[in-house]
């Protein structure tokens, strides 16, 4: 069967056909056979440079040869055991000594998790209630967060099923503006419990603080005595070393992480102070659980990862990044285009907008539609990103050279087909 064929079979059976909504486009998504390195390859007969790399979780591109064999090794030994063994330590010291404010880490299965869980410790800390969001961000899909949010909820921004009781307490702000925040502060602040911020925001494209924001929001939660949490599920060891907080310089109370620290593997973690940290039970009245946290595959796939994640690496994935970067920026001149090229070290993206996008007010005065002509030729053309203008695309460790000038040569003729050049 193709993957049209296999598209149709499974509507019926999974909602909209997929598990994840932000997979499903039209006319049907593809059908993965395997991926390896920077390619992925589809039951059609089809081979892609993989810029979506499963949202964000590949770092060392698919299926790593020394991660895979850990695994492996690992897999003979137990793939789950409901009792702490010696590698959760391991992760969990890693952890510490890359991450500025990491002084004690709990491993739990996803991103949803790690957000669910530092907002219910942050209130749990303050005895506050509320909580603060950036319109547009996206923190997973549990009901405290699902307020104007971003990535395939953009198109949902406040779900059904969710008590109303429930979302009054999330208050949301635009990114990078400062007066907004202070102005809600000055009316909430000694309600509020934390503030919760993707130092990059990646679920809207990929749009950076600007230079003093983030040092703006350290200071405005320490002064009013609100936990400030990064959520690093993109950023973390993506961005570089130590994350968003160690190439910025800031240090927040909390951070959450998922993708990458799994290596491949289903993974989720919440980090930060000790003194807020031990309030987790069984040392103290925050409950949270899982029957698969700190599961023994995805612990050894993200110990394995890290390894090889050293500041060399870094080093090389920026120069790949500006590379491609410079590359897109150059066609766009060429070809006198209006649109923003943004991003930094392995995340990348083209607003198809004129305006610098400082936040999600900016990033919604997008062209989707031509965005979806420049996709749909992309992929036609062996190249694989996110299929929304509010997703951020990534490069991997394993992108060589040869991919980047495929990967710029197909955007040169997509932009030019979306622009009718
Ligand atoms: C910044 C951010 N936070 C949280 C999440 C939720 O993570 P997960 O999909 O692993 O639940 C995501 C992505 O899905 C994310 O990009
Ligand atoms: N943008 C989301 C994560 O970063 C996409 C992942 C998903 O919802 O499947």
């Amino acid at each position: 069967m193709n993957s049209e064929e296999l598209f149709k079979i499974s509507k019926n059976i999974i909602p909209g056909g997929v598990n994840s909504p932000v997979r499903a486009f039209e006319p049907y998504p593809f059908f993965v056979k395997e991926a390896k390195g920077s390619h992925i390859l589809d039951i059609d007969g089809n081979d892609y440079v993989d810029h979506c790399l499963a949202y964000g979780p590949i770092l060392l591109g698919h299926s790593d040869e020394d991660v895979m064999n850990d695994v492996y090794n690992q897999m003979q030994i137990g793939t789950a055991y409901g009792a702490p063994s010696e590698n959760e330590l391991k992760l969990a010291q890693e952890v510490i000594d890359r991450v500025p404010c990491a002084e004690m880490v709990r491993f739990v299965n996803s991103g949803t998790e790690a957000t669910m869980a530092a907002i219910r410790l942050a209130r749990g800390f303050t005895g506050k209630n509320k909580i603060v969001k950036f319109e547009g961000a996206y923190h997973g899909a549990h009901d405290y967060v699902l307020v104007k949010s971003g990535s395939g909820a953009a198109c949902l921004p406040d779900s059904a099923g969710i008590p109303e009781s429930t979302t009054q307490n999330t208050l949301s702000v635009p990114f990078n503006d400062v007066e907004a925040l202070t102005q809600l502060i000055k009316e909430e602040g000694e309600n509020i419990a934390c503030i919760i911020v993707e130092p990059v925001m990646g679920n809207i494209g990929c749009v950076e603080p600007t230079v003093k924001y983030l040092k703006f929001l350290r200071e405005i939660t320490e002064e009013n005595g609100i936990v400030l949490i990064f959520d690093e599920v993109i950023t973390g060891f993506r961005l570089s070393h130590g994350g968003a907080q160690e190439y910025y310089g800031i240090k927040p109370d909390l951070v959450t992480f998922a993708k990458v620290l799994g290596g491949g593997f289903p993974i989720g973690a919440y980090a930060g102070r000790k003194e807020i940290m031990e309030l987790i039970a069984p040392n103290g009245p925050v409950y949270q659980a899982g029957t698969f946290s700190g599961n023994p595959i995805s612990i050894q796939a993200g110990l394995s990862t890290l390894k090889k994640l050293d500041y060399p690496f870094y080093g090389e994935l920026s120069r790949k990044g500006d590379l491609l970067r410079n590359n897109i920026s150059d066609i766009v001149e060429d070809l006198k285009l209006d649109l923003q090229v943004v991003g930094l070290s392995s995340m990348f993206q083209i607003y198809f907008n004129p305006d610098t996008v400082l936040n999600y007010e900016i990033a919604k005065r997008s062209d989707v539609k031509r965005f979806l002509v420049y996709f749909r030729d992309l992929l036609k053309n062996g190249v694989f990103i996110p299929p929304s203008q509010f997703e951020c695309n990534f490069i991997s460790g394993a992108h060589s050279e040869e991919d980047l000038i495929k990967t710029s040569e197909a955007i040169e003729n997509a932009l030019k087909l979306a622009w009718d050049l």
